[in-house]
């Protein structure tokens, strides 16, 4: 199995390993030991993982990592959407489609009128009668059903454009109310393929499928009448072809259906190589791998061509045999109805309507042979689509615990003025790491659908009894080694994650009683990481204030020693900051995310601070930027290096996931050694 192909089952793992390289960078080149939770849970500390940690999505979960864990390259059963799934996604645009219907039964009317009028004339010219207007009826009549079929040809493109767009609508909305812990289990990339590519899929549904099919049913029927009234005998051989064709057909279209969901989980596969090859460029560049990651992702392209291949050759299989269907069958009739002729059972014109009727028969079938390859690549479409849909939102877990929060109207109406800002009660947490299961194993077998259940372990416990409390006001530094649990902190604070044992409170109230928009809109969060978004400088600014003004703009800027940057470019608020804000230095990066956090004007700061540009000067600029911030709110600081925090009104030394020491910076130098330890390496001391 490739590097690629492990990723997403073994992410925690190499979130680890990238933090060990970085580690040394990470506490300023301090070779701190790797302070690992190495010993297994206990069963208290286990218990407390379970709930609020668990990936929601549990079967769902699985299913776009399944593929990963494939035998001998099959792709195993995935989401699985049925017909019913399907039809709100077309429903909703039911006007057009009763127009479209409609247009489809009269066309399919004016067809059938033809072979009729084409009976008629061949009759009066063998009458040797006038033909009067008949071939002009007739003329009208196919120039009709040719405006038929365009008008109707656009408007399905039109309502297939419509489907595509409501079902992206949907799922892009959904993804973004997704739970965090969704996105640690999932592959971008891949969320990205189902939002681009799944469903295109349901457009063909209209397009190619089930509209087209009511007119086809409608000619069908007809001319199955037709040819019962012009001639029995010769309808029932053609009927007993066609019966062959249509089970054989159906037979094949289940396999359509399975080949498309796995062709389409490959394509999302190849979205999520491309999307880490795309995002780590510079990376992979140095690290001289470009031409491995070409010939990785080359080989996943691969795979979603061999199951496109698959796909198209049980499609083929499906058109050789309504051909030979309807070639057989017109063979029939020919024979057979120039015997039926010679002894007179029927006429010429009978024949030749008769055949006519056949085609008009034919064609249709034609039609839902399509529709239900296109319905069925379409269902493996949805199924992954539906996967996501079907996923509780961020507050789903909220609305069934705390049908309405304790806190209504105002943000701060309910909050309690003299209690802390913030305060950790005995919280315990672990991330809920989910693994698939491996699908070779019978005894992962689902007896219902086929599905191995995914395998949720909890894993060891990140924070174990941390309790602390933020007065309002306070300047608060977290630090401790790498993998101390300081970053977890802010992420409960921002209810991220919930905790498994214990309760965090913002001003008295358990976090779990206020709505999570109100809870944030009192926290400003700088997150270490990429914290800035493709866009322009006031794009990014803006994100959280969209009515600041540019007076303000320009002043958080200031604030935060990034008056510079306005400067250097004359675009002024509108330079562009490159994707992930490249285009700044990382120190700039960091405090244009704290002037983003600044705008919002909100009570509490979280700040992560970058373990990267600890230049002297960076370090400067940072240390006034929090000064400026912390005027006038509460503030939590995670520190990699002490200097910028060595004057917080407390600092919490964190370590394995306790609270191993709280007190100023000579308290701590005095009391605990592993902060004299961390202020000796930075020449605090
Ligand atoms: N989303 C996640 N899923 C699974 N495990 C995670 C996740 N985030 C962090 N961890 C693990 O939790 C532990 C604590 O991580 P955390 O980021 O809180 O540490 P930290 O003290 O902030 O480290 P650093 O100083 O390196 O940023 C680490 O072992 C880490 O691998």
């Amino acid at each position: 199995m490739s590097e690629i192909e492990m990723r997403p089952g073994t992410r925690a793992e190499a979130r680890a390993a990238e933090r060990a390289t970085a580690r040394s960078a990470r506490t300023g080149g301090i070779p701190l030991p790797v302070r690992r939770t190495a010993e297994p849970a206990t069963d208290d500390e286990s218990a407390s993982t379970s709930a609020a940690s668990k990936p929601s999505g549990g079967r769902a979960g699985a299913g776009a990592r399944r593929s990963l864990f494939g035998r001998r390259g099959e792709t195993p059963p995935g989401p699985r959407a049925t017909f019913r799934q399907l039809l709100p996604f077309v429903f909703e645009h039911r006007p057009v489609l009763i127009v479209v219907a409609v247009l489809s039964i009269v066309g399919a009317v004016a067809s059938l009128a033809q072979p009729l009028l084409v009976g008629r004339v061949i009759t009066i010219v063998e009458a040797g009668d006038a033909l009067d207007g008949l071939v002009w009826a007739l003329i009208g009549l196919v120039v009709l059903s040719a405006v038929i079929t365009g008008y109707q040809h656009y408007l399905l493109q039109r309502t297939g454009e419509g489907v595509v767009l409501s079902s992206r609508k949907r799922l892009i909305a959904k993804i973004l109310h997704l739970p965090i812990a969704e996105f640690d289990m999932r592959r971008t990339g891949d969320l990205v393929s189902r939002v681009g590519s799944d469903t295109t899929m349901l457009r063909a549904v209209l397009t190619q499928g089930l509209v087209e099919a009511i007119g086809g049913a409608v000619t069908f029927v007809g001319a199955i009448i037709a040819m019962l009234i012009i001639d029995p005998v010769l309808l029932g051989l053609t009927v007993l072809v066609i019966a062959v064709a249509v089970t054989t057909v159906t037979l094949l279209s289940a396999r359509v259906r399975e080949a498309s969901r796995a062709a389409q989980e490959k394509v999302g596969d190849v979205a999520a190589s491309v999307e880490r090859a795309i995002t780590s460029v510079r990376t992979i560049r140095a690290a001289g791998a470009t031409e491995r990651e070409v010939a990785d992702v080359g080989v996943q392209a691969e795979g979603a061509w061999r199951m496109g291949v698959q796909v198209a050759r049980i499609s083929a299989l499906i058109v050789p045999i309504a051909g030979i269907a309807m070639q057989v069958s017109f063979l029939v009739v020919l024979g057979v109805g120039g015997f039926r002729v010679a002894s007179g059972a029927i006429t010429i014109a009978d024949l030749v309507a008769f055949i006519l009727f056949l085609f008009m028969m034919i064609l249709p079938l034609g039609q839902a042979f399509g529709a239900i390859t296109s319905v069925n690549q379409a269902l493996g479409a949805l199924g992954r689509i539906q996967e996501i849909l079907d996923l509780p939102d961020e507050d789903a877990h909220d609305r069934r615990i705390a049908p309405r929060a304790v806190m209504v109207g105002p943000a701060n109406e309910g909050l309690q003025p003299d209690a802390a800002a913030i305060e950790f009660d005995d919280v315990h947490f672990a991330y809920a790491v989910t693994t698939p299961n491996d699908p070779a194993d019978p005894a992962n077998e689902s007896p219902d659908e086929h599905l191995p259940e995914p395998d949720v372990t909890d894993r060891q416990p990140v924070l174990r009894g941390v309790s602390f409390r933020v007065p309002r006001g306070q300047r608060i530094a977290l630090v401790g080694p790498s993998g101390a649990g300081k970053s977890t902190i802010l992420a409960l604070i921002e209810r991220f994650y919930d905790p498994s044992v214990g309760t965090v409170r913002m001003g008295g109230l358990d976090l779990k009683s206020i709505e999570r928009p109100e809870l944030r809109a009192q926290i400003g969060y700088v997150e270490q990481d990429a914290p800035v978004l493709a866009g322009t400088i006031r794009d990014n600014l803006l994100l959280g204030s969209p009515d600041a003004t540019d007076e303000e703009c320009v002043h958080v800027l200031r604030a935060v020693n990034l008056g510079g940057v306005l400067e250097r470019d004359p675009a002024g608020l509108d330079a562009e900051v490159g994707e992930n804000g490249i285009m700044l230095s990382g120190g700039e990066r960091q405090r244009l995310a704290i002037a983003r956090a600044l705008l919002a004007a909100p009570p509490i700061l979280l700040l992560d601070e970058s373990t990267s540009s600890l230049d002297g000067v960076n370090e400067r600029m940072m240390r006034e930027a929090i000064d400026a911030v912390s005027a006038g709110r509460t503030l939590i600081v995670i520190a990699h290096r002490l200097s910028t925090v060595v004057d917080s009104d407390r600092i919490i030394v964190l370590d394995e996931g306790r609270v191993i020491g709280e007190g100023t910076h000579d308290e701590l130098v005095r009391a605990v050694p592993l902060y004299r330890e961390l202020a000796e390496h930075q020449l605090l001391v």
